[in-house]
């Protein structure tokens, strides 16, 4: 078997999806694989995160995490990204790092990367699906293979059932449910297609 590296790349303002890439990270280092976990930077003035008192206790929290880079793209066989939903689509802190990548798309660098991707919203309807499909997009861009999660395993029925990709709902408590393992089995399924593909053993 050869090494296989898996990057968790995520932007969180007030903790969520740093959550998610958390277990995401723990599951990929459970089948075996070298993980990155790598925060987005974040864009927003710091007078906008300062009047949010969540905001800013994640931001202050979390400066000992790497930030993501296009190396860290360059290094992954298989990327896994959460990012909330703001507005129905991916965060904007996400979408700047996202137009870092167009060197790496230019020497097809991205093409075949194994991806997935997961997000959070405040309402189960509020743009979830959609925002993961947003994401996907882009992977097409690149010519990446996207992972959605199905229903092959029924843990993802626990979770809501969103069968493009993890989705957590938030309130005030912080994550409804607990999907903790539809977000782990996620991130085993898209390290066990990048080993899929990197042996050239189908299942
Ligand atoms: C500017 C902004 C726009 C948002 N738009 C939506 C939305 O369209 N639908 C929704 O359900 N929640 C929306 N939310 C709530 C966020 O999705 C929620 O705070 C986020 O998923 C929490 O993730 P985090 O803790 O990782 O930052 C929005 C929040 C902000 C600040």
């Amino acid at each position: 078997m050869e090494e296989l590296n898996l990057a968790v790349v995520y932007y969180s303002s007030t903790g969520t999806n740093h959550q998610m890439a958390q277990w995401a990270e723990e599951a990929g280092k459970s089948v075996g694989a070298n993980v990155r976990l790598r925060k987005v930077a974040e864009t927003a003035p710091m007078e906008a995160i300062e009047q949010n008192p969540a905001w800013k206790e994640h931001y202050e929290k979390t400066q000992n995490i790497e930030e993501a880079s296009t190396d860290d793209l360059d290094w992954a066989d298989a990327i896994i990204f959460s990012v909330p939903t703001r507005f129905g689509v991916e965060a904007s802190q996400f979408r700047a790092f996202i137009d870092t990548t167009g060197g790496l798309w230019a020497q097809g660098k991205l093409v075949n990367k194994v991806t997935s991707a997961m997000t959070s919203a405040q309402n189960p309807h509020g743009g979830q699906e959609a925002t993961v499909l947003s994401i996907y997009k882009t992977m097409a861009h690149w010519g990446a293979i996207i992972v959605p999660t199905g229903y092959g395993d029924p843990v993802q029925f626990a979770s809501g059932g969103n069968p493009y990709g993890v989705s957590a709902t938030v309130d005030e408590n912080g994550i409804v449910g607990d999907i903790e393992d539809a977000v782990k089995s996620q991130a085993r399924r898209t390290v066990e297609v990048a080993k899929w593909l990197k042996d050239g053993q189908g299942k």
